[in-house]
């Protein structure tokens, strides 16, 4: 990752004068471009920011979402209007029904009051009252239907928005560009929007019911204060903003906290999931790591749990202002409301109503600004969620829907840069491979063959210059048609945590082969099925010891199952990137065998170390620092004396030795 360019402001924002510090050292950070273990230890005083916990597109965020609650709660809306119609509709009826029965319940109840503080006999003025005694409890009664019909129909939004959301989330994920994935921007937004985005979508869509329920409630209760009199809504308000303004506050304050920790969360997680999971484990024994872990645990968590401190301190400090300015509003409205009934302004029987109506706004104006705030911060999170889909969206290419004949590949001074990466990984590489032609990228560690190997293929687009098939300039055709077309078998494959079956049917899943002859023939040529054979279920054994009942292979033994993957698949591209590094000879030996009847009808690009497996190749072309260097067959290569001739003497020596 290069250094980010962040401001100091980045970092800090809103918050109080310790955090600027943080500012400061996120920008050393930035311009020193230092690694984290070399930087000051972020539990020193204020929060200090390695350079892997910038977060630039957090900085920006709050302001432009805090533009109000409509940003906040279109999004939402529109998604529970996708996941569950109906029960939104219900909620919304009914919330209407609920606020009307309330208006209706205070009317009724100026009239039970109006008629027991009239003169005459105690019984006569309860049964006078007793009509509207009866309205005041119908009235009661229907609430109360209504909010267990909000409650039922609500149940079912939440799950609903949450699939939704989160199939969105998966499927912008999963359309994205490789290259997306090699961008640390990319991968903060995404954290933000399954950790956080996710979790907070649901508790804004719940909210966004209790928000339109509290303001039809407040509707109803101003809405009956204000024909009561109007002077009483005014002073209503007085109870209630400072409480709004404080719940605000809180808000922004933990969202500018999290824009500050987002990475460190993540490097907690990581460390959490070095700690915890089997892969790392028995290297971490091995190596006596376990001190180690706990301390870079240690230097992550301690100022996460500092800021989490700072965080709900200052947050209490705001809500017990906003509180205690509420409660003075409150002392107001009553002592404005005893001022016009000895004044004689409102009669007693509307005062006594006009108490329960203050009662039910402020209850409901409370429930509304908390609501109302939560969504705001909810909001930001929403946003989040929003913006990577709508990263994922921009990354995501679209190209013409053609068919494409990978037979003749022509790479025409193609240059590629890794996100953020100043150093091409490939540097103006101009060939062409020949229908049926098999060639071997060779080089050097970190040379630039798999990158080349992937340009290849469609999987990156070149930064410059061209790949075409036939004639056709890739970068203009749509993903699913260059896919389609080729046969990989990647370094460091793919563990599918699933049975042997699938482990190869993956390759190309809507294959058919009804008979599983096809997926026999691929495992035969990759030597996956000796390995299948020694399963307890065969091929439905579950390969995952996660899960109960699950099996563990060799390194080998999964190699043989991605080659057979790969051979599953079928294509006319054949793109093969060290296949047989954890094999053993005589699996070697078949895999290459394999190869070669494979190479006869299609166009194969080979990359591997193993010099003497290339020999057979019709020409060989060596890598060095992301450059074309050597280019010929494995003859020409040796009489040339250069890079490839003294790798080969390397390695011929090496088995001589042996
Ligand atoms: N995802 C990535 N993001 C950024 N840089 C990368 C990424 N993958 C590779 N690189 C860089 O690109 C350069 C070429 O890498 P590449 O994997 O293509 O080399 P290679 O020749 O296949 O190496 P090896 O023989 O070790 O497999 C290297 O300098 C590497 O550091």
């Amino acid at each position: 990752m290069s250094g980010p360019a962040v401001s100091g402001e980045a970092v800090s924002g809103e918050t109080a004068s310790g955090e600027a510090v943080s500012g400061a050292a996120a920008t050393k950070a930035a311009e020193t471009g230092a690694v984290a273990s070399s930087e000051a230890d972020p539990r020193e005083g204020a929060l200090v920011t390695p350079h892997w916990q910038l977060d630039d597109s957090a900085a920006t965020a709050p302001r432009r979402v805090l533009r109000g609650l409509p940003s906040a709660t279109w999004p939402v809306l529109r998604l529970i209007r996708r996941a569950a119609p109906g029960p939104a509709l219900a909620v919304a009826v009914m919330q209407v029904v609920s606020g009307l029965a309330a208006a209706f319940g205070l009317f009724a109840t100026t009239g039970v009051l109006t008629e027991l503080l009239a003169s005459g006999a105690a019984t006569e003025r309860v049964l006078a009252a007793l009509p509207d005694l009866l309205l005041v409890g119908a009235a009661f009664g229907l609430r109360g239907a209504m909010d267990v019909g909000v409650s039922l129909a609500h149940a079912r939004i939440t799950p609903a928005v949450r699939r939704l959301a989160e199939e969105r989330l998966y499927e912008a994920s999963l359309g994205a560009e490789l290259a997306a994935f090699d961008d640390s921007r990319f991968h903060d937004r995404m954290h933000r929007a399954r950790d956080r985005g996710l979790f907070f979508l649901e508790r804004a869509a719940d909210n966004l019911v209790e928000l339109i329920g509290a303001l039809l409630g407040i509707v109803a209760a101003t809405g009956s204060l204000a024909i009561l009199h109007p002077v009483l809504v005014p002073v209503l308000l007085l109870a209630v903003l400072p409480d709004g303004w404080a719940v605000q506050r809180a808000a922004k304050l933990a969202y500018a906290s999290v824009g500050r920790t987002v990475a460190l969360d993540r490097r907690v997680q990581m460390v959490s999931d070095l700690a915890t999971e089997r892969e790392p484990a028995a290297e971490i024994r091995a190596y006596q790591a376990e001190p180690f872990v706990l301390h870079e645990y240690r230097v992550a968590a301690d100022p996460l749990r500092d800021e989490d401190i700072r965080l709900a301190t200052a947050q209490a400090r705001v809500r017990g202002i906003g509180r205690a300015l509420a409660g003075l509003g409150l002392a107001l409205t009553y002592v404005v409301l005893g001022g016009l009934v000895r004044y004689g302004w409102v009669p007693l029987a509307v005062a006594g109503t006009a108490v329960i109506a203050i009662r039910v706004a402020t209850t409901a104006l409370n429930r509304l600004v908390l609501a109302a705030n939560q969504l705001v911060e909810q909001g930001l999170y929403v946003a989040d969620y929003q913006e990577f889909l709508a990263s994922a969206e921009r990354s995501h290419r679209t190209g013409v829907d053609t068919a494409l004949d990978p037979s003749r590949v022509t790479l025409d001074g193609v240059t590629f840069h890794y996100p953020g990466s100043d150093r091409p990984a490939v540097r103006d590489v101009s060939l062409t491979v020949r229908p049926g032609e098999t060639i071997a990228l060779v080089g050097e560690n970190g040379s630039g063959k798999t990158t080349l190997a992937k340009l290849v293929a469609g999987l990156y687009t070149p930064t410059s210059g061209e790949v075409r098939w036939a004639d056709q300039d890739i970068a203009l055709v749509d993903r699913s048609r260059i896919a389609d077309r080729v046969m990989m078998v990647l370094q460091d494959p793919v563990r599918w945590p699933h049975t042997a079956r699938v482990n190869v049917e993956v390759g190309r899943h809507d294959r058919p082969d009804p008979d599983g002859l096809a997926l026999l023939r691929a495992a035969t040529q990759a030597g996956a099925d000796e390995v299948v054979d020694r399963l307890p279920d065969g091929w439905h054994t579950l390969l995952s010891k996660q899960f109960r009942g699950g099996v563990e292979l060799s390194g080998g033994q999964w190699q043989r199952l991605a080659v057979a993957r790969g051979l599953y698949r079928d294509a006319p591209l054949l793109i093969w990137d060290e296949p047989t590094a954890p094999l053993d000879a005589k699996a070697e030996f078949a895999v290459y065998e394999s190869l070669r009847a494979l190479a006869e009808d299609r166009t194969v690009v080979l990359i591997t170390h193993r010099l003497a497996s290339v020999r057979h190749a019709d020409r060989i072309l060596l890598l060095h620092d992301g450059e074309l260097a050597e280019e010929g067959t494995h003859a020409e290569l040796l009489a040339l004396g250069g890079r490839y001739a003294d790798l080969y003497e390397l390695q011929s020596r090496m088995y001589a030795d042996a």
